[in-house]
């Protein structure tokens, strides 16, 4: 079976800075696999070379055994808005949108009507538990419900992968543990992979693999004997 999405030999400079030397990645329909690293290893740039929005240098990305960087801008703006999902740290939602219209707004903007698009928002709210929140705007919830919200955002297209970059990186423990239990939960229930940028092992276990950037090279981590 081939990969759901691969990345080969990617390198990847800033100016003088090189994010990338050497960096290789695999994940599988359904999996959660978590990029580790100290900060400044390349964990954030190989998760934006995946998601079509960082272009390597070098090397390649190939989703569905498709090359991404072959396909047009429209059609790589098509593949992040309808196959992929995204969650960051923070400062994602729009402030001036409600929640529910934030959860909406993916759907809108591949072309359903408001109706349609808010109904569906609504059945994704209530499966993580901010149905609630429908109509208050980003500012006025907390940390964690702000992220739930993201969360739901992130899966109302159903897509097939979710990239969330230290989606617990704002929250206390407690709240952490929740978000990474809302986030595999819902992907593992809709057959979602994720590829999780943590610092931490703590998140880090929530997945089935680890993969280790050092210095813009990829290893699998060594298993202790
Ligand atoms: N857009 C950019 N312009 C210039 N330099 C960048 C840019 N993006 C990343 N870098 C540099 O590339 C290197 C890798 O950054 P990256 O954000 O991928 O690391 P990271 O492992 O995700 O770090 P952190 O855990 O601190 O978020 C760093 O030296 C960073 O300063």
């Amino acid at each position: 079976m081939t990969a759901l999405l691969t990345a080969s030999a990617l390198r990847k400079s800033f100016g003088p800075t090189e994010a990338l030397v050497s960096a290789s990645f695999a994940i599988d329909a359904g999996e959660v696999v978590a990029v580790m690293g100290p900060s400044g290893s390349g964990k954030s740039t190989l998760l934006h070379c995946l998601a079509g929005i960082v272009r390597p240098d070098e090397g390649q990305v190939r989703y569905q055994g498709r090359d991404i960087a072959e396909l047009s801008d429209s059609e790589r703006t098509a593949l992040r808005r309808d196959e992929f999902g995204f969650v960051f740290q923070f400062g994602q939602l729009v402030p001036e949108l409600s929640c529910l219209e934030n959860v909406a707004l993916p759907l809108r903007l591949a072309g359903l009507r408001r109706r349609q698009a808010e109904a569906t928002a609504r059945e994704v709210m209530a499966r993580v538990d901010v149905a609630e929140l429908a109509p208050k705007r980003p500012g006025e919830v907390s940390g964690g419900q702000g992220q739930r919200v993201a969360i739901a955002r992130a899966l109302v297209t159903r897509p097939k992968v979710i990239f969330a970059d230290e989606p617990t990186g704002a929250l206390d423990s407690l709240n952490g543990e929740r978000i990474m239990q809302l986030l595999v939960g819902a992907a593992k229930e809709s057959d979602a992979a994720v590829v999780l940028v943590t610092h931490e092992a703590r998140v880090a276990a929530y997945s089935d693999r680890e993969v280790v950037v050092r210095d813009g090279r990829t290893r699998e981590p060594v298993v202790a004997a």
